[in-house]
């Protein structure tokens, strides 16, 4: 919860996104207008995928090209570490190339140093590119805190083709975490907790995040397809959009609830490590739709959809198959943790009520998937 509910309604948003077939050709043409020397932070991985066309697009305008490598973890030491780089090479706007990882920390170091940044979502996989905050996690992958800005990005620019080549699960978590948006901004909308933005959500806010679910169930599945084959079509550019514009200003100017709280329960345990930020989203989805009592139907039909789409429904996809109670204890601690977005839903929540709806979870995603023919749920191999 990020504060108590407030009559003041807010909306934050980028200043400019940026999104298209071969967008990366034309990266620099945007960045020249935030800064004369830039610093590129990525992996080694999304280097390797970027750096031509990234380093043409600089020289076209007269940029210089200087690649900083992330390492992995968007730990606060991380952020620290990026930002002393800024100031030894004396730039002026950073970029963040990739994944949601490598983003929050360009938006951390930038904070740091009070830099304009630019995100550049090589995946369509969270909801980070869009937003005026990291997430902050231990060295361990545990959720560690939220970091918030008193701006978003200046620039968000995704290379739709370079989204629909990468591997199709981070489109897949991408489309969990852009489903949870609607289930809570439905939730604080009841509450008029605050959102992320720091007030109460307003009409557009929620109008996104329920766009943004509605072109999912239209589009995720054949999107899926499409990218599973390295191809762009429509429906590949509709779930992009979904999953990083109308999901990344739908969750923050439209309130979190108990599926973000419970991905972050869902960190505090070494099982679950190994999933991505919008598998873990998914099962907290679900255990949200338990905790508020949703119609039988509703709950069969996200579980039968989201396993369709290729997310995990049950426990035992989330490496937490058949463990002990003391283990659903931690998790659903970590979840009800006083400053958690679990206390923005319209009733209380106690540890107790959500370990009953995590083993819901488990007990439901198997009937459903039994009920519509699905195969049963596999243990991930880590
Ligand atoms: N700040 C926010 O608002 C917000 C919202 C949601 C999630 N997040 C954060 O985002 C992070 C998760 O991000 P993520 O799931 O994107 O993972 P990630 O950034 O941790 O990792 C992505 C992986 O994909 C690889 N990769 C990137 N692009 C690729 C491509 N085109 N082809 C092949 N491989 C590619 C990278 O090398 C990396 O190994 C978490 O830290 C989460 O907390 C932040
Ligand atoms: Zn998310």
């Amino acid at each position: 919860m990020t504060e108590t509910s407030t009559a003041l309604r807010t909306m934050i948003s980028p200043g400019r996104y940026v999104q298209g077939r071969g967008a990366l050709d034309s990266l620099g043409s945007y960045v020249v207008k935030l800064g004369r020397r830039p610093l590129v932070l990525a992996d080694d991985v999304v280097r390797g995928l970027t750096e031509s066309a990234i380093t043409r697009s600089f020289e076209d305008v007269g940029l210089p090209v200087v690649f900083e490598r992330f390492n992995g973890m968007p730990t606060a030491a991380e952020s620290r570490r990026v930002a002393g780089v800024l100031r030894e090479r004396d730039c002026d706007v950073i970029v963040g190339v990739g994944g949601g990882a490598p983003i929050d920390t360009a938006k951390a170091a930038a904070d740091d140093t009070g830099l304009p940044v630019a995100s550049v979502p090589t995946v369509a996989s969270t909801d980070a590119p869009c937003s005026a905050l990291s997430v902050v996690y231990t060295e361990q992958g545990a959720f560690e805190s939220y970091r918030f800005y008193s701006s978003n990005p200046q620039l968000v620019l995704v290379d739709t083709l370079l989204a629909a080549s990468a591997p199709a699960r981070f489109l897949v978590a991408g489309v969990g975490d852009a489903l949870a948006t609607w289930i809570e901004a439905r939730a604080v909308e009841q509450s008029n907790a605050a959102t992320m933005a720091g007030g109460a959500a307003t009409r557009a806010g929620r109008a996104l995040a329920k766009l943004s679910w509605d072109i999912l169930w239209e589009s995720a599945i054949p999107a899926v397809r499409a990218v599973e084959h390295g191809i762009v079509t429509p429906a590949v550019e509709a779930v992009v959009e979904a999953n990083t514009l109308l999901s990344g200003l739908g969750f923050e100017s439209g309130g979190l609830a108990a599926a973000h709280a419970v991905h972050d329960g869902l960190t505090a345990v070494d099982h679950t490590h190994g999933l991505a930020h919008g598998q873990k989203v998914n099962i907290g989805s679900i255990t949200q739709l338990v905790l508020e009592g949703r119609p039988a139907r509703e709950i069969h039909d996200f579980i039968e959809f989201t396993t369709r789409v290729g997310l995990p429904t049950t426990l035992t996809e989330a490496g937490l198959g058949g463990v002990q109670d003391s283990v659903l204890r931690t998790v659903a601690e970590a979840a009800t943790a006083p400053a958690e977005t679990i206390h923005n839903l319209p009733f209380p929540v106690t540890v107790d009520d959500v370990v009953d709806a995590l083993k819901a979870v488990e007990v439901t995603g198997r009937a459903v998937r039994a009920e519509a023919g699905l195969p049963e749920p596999v243990a991930p191999a880590h």
